[in-house]
């Protein structure tokens, strides 16, 4: 792509006007004189697609002359495409067809992102257009440019954090409130944080596609959707927040992503979403509300943290016209962003390779010698207790206990296979819960 000493307008059109679309498209018309300023041309909204175009918008302060229904069209005649309309299709096909009529693409899509990014990679490629797309991990927060551009110079060994606003703002809610599971859900969903279906959100599809994206970025490897081992937190029960509590720890969906070495020794790549159990003194247990924090640890600049508003209209907004920005001065200055980096093609690594500790709750018999079959279910499998905590509990019937195990790091398949091995003790009663433990 090379710049053009044209003065004229470059031709944005917006692709949906929902909780993103609206904020982008005000923020554009009130910003209009700055962005001209900034790009060195005037950007022009030259359409912005809508599925409803009878709806009432005045509250965006668009010309309502550009609402149409006609997406198809409108990529045909602009020179940047913004795209928020979310899901596989038609957001895939319209990004592909604005490319092949020589648009550059700025989207939040990270479902998208996730299944298929390589194919839109691709057709920037063929194209000679950007592709640029940092709103869609941890909205606002500028995170996959530093991981794309800045931390391009090192080796990136782990990003692990928060990345879904809704989830957050759900077991916030959960631990400070006491609030029930649905009623924090419906209010995130009142505060445009959560997806157009919030399944997404709760059953950790969206915080999995950002780690995905991510763990591409900082490993320079292929990972999609598909490869993210992923538990959402619609099993975390107002008692495992209590005992996380009790051990001065809070729950958060945390994404984690790796470069770990396997059992061959040669490096491969981790990426996991699952809540877990997180000391309160830990950063990342001070993150309340929607707000998103992300870890980057990379082998020469060291631990580096972002943090801010991950969710909501005018934040994801923000990272998606800087976006627009950079592209746009592209156009006027020639060059191009960064391309698609699969060089390193690690391999991906399963979950039971992925080192982590585990926090169990058992129910179990009051009985002597109750402790070392425990104990040894443990050692059985070469996972290492750290504390343990028993206590009596009376009740109807034979007295039982309840004991809290906290393990040292172990693999995820050793750990499970002690669940496994605890729950057929005939000594044992009942697995109550069990949660992993990050954070040291
Ligand atoms: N809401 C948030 O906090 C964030 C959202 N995102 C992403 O931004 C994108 C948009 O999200 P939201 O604005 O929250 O969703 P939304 O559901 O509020 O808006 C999407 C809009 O697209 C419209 N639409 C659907 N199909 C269309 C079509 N064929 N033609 C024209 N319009 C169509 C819908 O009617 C809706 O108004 C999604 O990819 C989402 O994952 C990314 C970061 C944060
Ligand atoms: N639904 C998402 C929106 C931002 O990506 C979230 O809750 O984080
Ligand atoms: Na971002």
């Amino acid at each position: 792509m090379t710049g053009t000493p044209s003065s004229a307008p470059l031709r944005v059109a917006l692709l949906g006007c929902g909780v993103v679309g609206s904020s982008v498209a005000r923020l554009l018309t009130e910003h209009g004189d700055d962005f001209a300023a900034r790009v060195g041309r005037p950007l022009e909204v030259v359409g912005i697609a809508v599925r409803r175009p009878g709806r009432d918008r005045s509250a965006s302060g668009v010309d309502p002359d550009l609402f149409t229904t006609d997406a198809a069209g409108l990529v045909t005649r602009a020179d940047i495409v913004v795209e928020v309309i979310g899901g596989i299709e038609p957001a895939r096909g319209l990004i592909l067809s604005a490319m092949a009529h020589g648009a550059s693409v700025v989207t939040a899509n990270k479902a998208l992102l996730a299944e298929d990014g390589p194919t839109l990679y691709a057709a920037a490629q063929e194209h000679e257009v950007d592709l640029y797309y940092e709103a869609a991990v941890a909205g606002a927060i500028p995170l996959l440019r530093p991981l794309r551009e800045s931390l391009a110079g090192d080796d990136v060994r782990k990003v692990i954090g928060i990345v879904n606003g809704t989830t957050n703002y759900v077991l916030d809610k959960m631990d400070t409130t006491g609030a029930g599971f649905d009623d924090a859900v419906a209010q995130a969903q009142a505060l445009g944080y959560a997806e157009a279906d919030p399944t997404a959100d709760v059953e950790g599809f969206d915080a999995a596609a950002k780690a995905a994206i991510l763990a591409s970025l900082a490993f320079h490897t292929r990972v999609s959707g598909e490869h993210v081992h992923r538990e959402g937190i619609s099993d975390v029960t107002a008692a495992d927040v209590a005992a996380a509590r009790e051990m001065d720890c809070v729950v958060k969906l945390l994404a984690i992503c790796e470069k770990v070495d396997g059992e061959d020794g040669a490096p491969g790549v981790s990426v996991r979403v699952h809540p877990a159990m997180i000391p309160r003194s830990h950063p990342l247990a001070g993150v309340r509300e929607a707000f998103n924090a992300v870890f980057v640890d990379a082998d020469a600049a060291g631990q580096l943290m972002f943090y801010g508003k991950g969710a909501g209209g005018d934040p994801t907004a923000s990272a998606i016209l800087g976006d627009v920005v950079a592209v746009a001065r592209h156009r006027v200055g020639g060059g191009r962003g960064p391309g698609e980096s699969t060089y390193a093609d690690l391999p991906i690594l399963t979950m039971g390779q992925a080192l982590t500790r585990y926090h169990l709750s058992l129910d179990v018999h009051d009985r002597p010698g109750v402790l070392a079959q425990v104990a040894t279910a443990f050692a059985d499998h070469g996972v290492s207790i750290e504390t343990v905590r028993q206590q009596t509990e009376d009740g109807p019937g034979e007295r039982g206990a309840s004991l809290v195990v906290v393990t040292h790091t172990a693999t995820d398949a050793a750990l499970s296979a002690t669940v496994d091995a605890l729950a057929a003790l005939p000594v044992v009663r009942s697995v109550r819960s069990v949660m992993r433990v990050e954070g040291e």
